[in-house]
């Protein structure tokens, strides 16, 4: 221990897994050039959106995370209570990013794949390989929420229904395919090539872009725009990737085309958010949470 350690106030693992899910939607928002969403350089296709509104509703997120991974921290264990009570914690969530953000749809699917990824993080903070929490929220997920809200009538539901495709929830029941199968290890691949830190992680988005069904994209341009934005995706990695000279050429082409089509990959974005959370929790905990 010295001087500065010393007074450093006691950190609670709720308190550190909310710091990291905020972390990583910061860094998602920061990361530039993605097409089609939100970053350094401006608005993409949104125009209720902007880099200070993500900031801010990240933040403002923060407390609900730490409620989550405290509920299931307490319960110590996966069952009907726990999946309710971080449904609930979600759905207040929800709540204070739209007063925040005075009505505008920043972060609902990050809420839902950062909160129960934080829950189940929670659950067991001696196991925290990407995989086991994936499986670990993936249960969290099949449980049925007695409390939610019967809608059917949001977007991703929607396009679920006219294209017969698997939105945010199957995403989270499947246990993240998109971050564990291609994500995840995209970012290694790109990392271990020295691609650099920031092309790694666009990276990463592209990979999950090729395969996901983003209903965001669904919504705003259709089965044209999930083409696109698929095919788009492989042809910026099939080219080398985004640190390279041909890679950077096809996504300014895929930033072009997604604009276009005013589409925006916005449940990619969120699965990056949770590929950067997975990726710094396999590092384990800090050293002043080591005897948790
Ligand atoms: C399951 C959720 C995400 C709702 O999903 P649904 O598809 O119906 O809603 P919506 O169109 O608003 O979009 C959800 C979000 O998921 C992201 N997303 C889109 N496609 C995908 C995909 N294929 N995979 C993962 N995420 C995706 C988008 O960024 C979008 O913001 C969740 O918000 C929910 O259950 N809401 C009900 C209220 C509730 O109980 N909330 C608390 C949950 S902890
Ligand atoms: N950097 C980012 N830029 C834009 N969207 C992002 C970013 N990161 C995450 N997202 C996600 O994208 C979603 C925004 O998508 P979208 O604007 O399609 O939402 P919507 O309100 O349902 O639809 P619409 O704006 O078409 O009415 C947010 O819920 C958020 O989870």
């Amino acid at each position: 221990m010295n001087a500065l350690t010393a007074i450093q106030p006691q950190l609670s693992l709720g308190d550190w897994l909310a710091d990291l899910a905020v972390d990583t939607l910061i860094d998602e928002a920061d990361l530039s050039p993605k097409p089609g969403l939100v970053d350094r350089r401006g608005s993409g296709a949104h125009t209720d959106l902007h880099l200070g509104l993500m900031h801010a509703s990240a933040l403002a997120l923060w407390p609900s995370f730490k409620a989550m991974a405290e509920a299931a921290q307490q319960r110590g264990e996966i069952d009907q209570t726990l999946r309710e009570d971080v449904g609930r914690i979600g759905r207040e969530g929800e709540v204070e990013m739209l007063r925040v953000t005075g009505g505008v749809n920043t972060h609902r699917g990050a809420i839902w794949a950062l909160g129960l990824l934080s829950a189940a993080a929670a659950l067991d903070s001696r196991e925290l390989a990407p995989a086991q929490v994936a499986l670990r929220a993936a249960r969290l997920a099949l449980l049925d929420d007695r409390a939610a809200p019967v809608t059917g009538d949001s977007h991703g539901a929607q396009v679920c229904r006219l294209y017969g495709v698997h939105g945010a929830r199957e995403e989270a029941q499947l246990g993240f395919p998109a971050v564990i199968q291609q994500a995840l290890p995209q970012l290694a691949r790109s990392r271990a090539a020295g691609a650099g830190e920031q092309n790694a992680r666009l990276d990463a988005l592209l990979a999950i872009m090729t395969q996901l069904a983003d209903t965001c994209v669904l919504y705003r341009a259709g089965m044209a725009g999930l083409s696109c934005m698929q095919g788009g995706a492989r042809a910026v990695l099939a080219a080398g990737g985004c640190a390279s000279l041909d890679g950077r050429r096809r996504l300014r082409d895929l930033e072009r085309d997604m604009l276009r089509l005013r589409a925006s990959p916005g449940g990619a974005a969120d699965l990056l958010a949770a590929t950067l959370f997975l990726d710094r929790l396999q590092h384990g905990l800090p050293a002043q949470l080591g005897s948790l």
